[in-house]
């Protein structure tokens, strides 16, 4: 792997780095993809969604320039393919999961449990610098729903459903890579990425599309060194505070300045509180 300029400028800096995005095709990735533009950018999803995946170079959302941009479709279930895929990366942010939390073992057993193993052991066998692995505050929901809050990110995985299981499994095995090798590995618990909060109950986990960008750069970017694993909670600076986002401040940079209390008047009046539907499992 060519080392980074040490002393280039951020720009300089950004269009060497050359990050894999995959889940290229999604909805978070839509909201993020303006954040990498600078980035010299392998963006991935499956075939069957290549064409929702960009192709241009990325239009950036403040002053930089634009890195290049290569579109690599395939399905991640594939570890040859994984393994193609993330050939040539410094960073690697996975994307790709099934993201329902109505979704059973059977759903996700491939997407979520699999291929992130193979990922990791992919990024492993490449060189990769630095995993940035999607986590989900379904992975501290029953915190929600008990009304422990402000959660820590430091406490133990409390999942308010499988989907959220498996994103606590995501963190456990970034975690094991990143203590047995020198990969480092950053676990991201997003919560609602969306332009704007859709509901009350949904106030306090809202990370909006600013805040969204400069936490994923803020996990790119942090000193593979100094942060060899973290776990981080994806939250804008919201009024109704309850996810604790000091250590991203303190380890990425982070600083949100997005609240979602300036939509409070105009979503839907759901208060539900919890991530989650009681009930049985699917
Ligand atoms: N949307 C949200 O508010 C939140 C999302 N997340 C996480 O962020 C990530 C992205 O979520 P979204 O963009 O909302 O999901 P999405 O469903 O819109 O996008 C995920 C993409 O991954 C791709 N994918 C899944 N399995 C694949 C495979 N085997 N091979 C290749 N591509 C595959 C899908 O084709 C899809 O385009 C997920 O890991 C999700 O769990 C976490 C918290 C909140
Ligand atoms: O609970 C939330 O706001 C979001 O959390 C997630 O992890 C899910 O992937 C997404 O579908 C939800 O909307």
């Amino acid at each position: 792997m060519t080392p980074l300029t040490p002393d280039g400028t951020d720009d300089q800096r950004m269009t060497q780095r050359r990050v894999l995005l995959t889940g290229a095709a999604g909805n978070v990735s839509r909201l993020l993809l303006p954040g990498l533009a600078g980035y010299s950018l392998r963006l991935t999803d499956r075939a069957d969604r290549a064409n929702s995946i960009p192709a241009d170079p990325i239009p950036a959302d403040s002053a930089g320039s634009a890195g290049s941009v290569e579109v690599r479709p395939g399905d991640l279930a594939d570890p040859d393919f994984v393994a193609e895929v993330v050939a040539g990366m410094d960073t690697v942010v996975h994307l790709a999961a099934d993201p329902s939390p109505q979704a059973s073992w059977a759903d996700l057993r491939g997407p979520n449990f699999d291929v992130v193993a193979s990922v990791l052991e992919a990024a492993l066998a490449a060189g990769v610098r630095r995993v940035v692995l999607a986590s989900s505050v379904h992975a501290m929901g029953a915190y929600v729903r008990r009304g422990e809050v402000p959660i820590d990110p430091a406490w133990p995985p409390s999942p308010c459903c499988l989907y959220g299981t498996s994103k606590a499994f995501t963190e456990a095995i970034g975690r094991t890579y990143a203590y047995r090798t020198e990969l480092s590995v950053v676990c991201l618990r997003f919560g609602g990425v969306q332009p704007r909060p859709g509901s009350v109950g949904g106030l306090p986990s809202w990370i909006g599309p600013e805040d969204l960008r400069a936490l994923v750069v803020g996990a790119v970017e942090a000193d593979a060194a100094k942060v060899p694993f973290g776990v981080y909670h994806g939250i804008s600076a919201n009024t109704r505070h309850e996810w604790d986002t000091g250590n991203a401040t303190a380890d990425l940079g982070y600083t949100p300045t997005m609240d979602s209390e300036a939509f409070a008047g105009s979503v839907s009046p759901d208060e539900e509180r919890g991530l989650c539907a009681v009930g049985p499992l699917p």
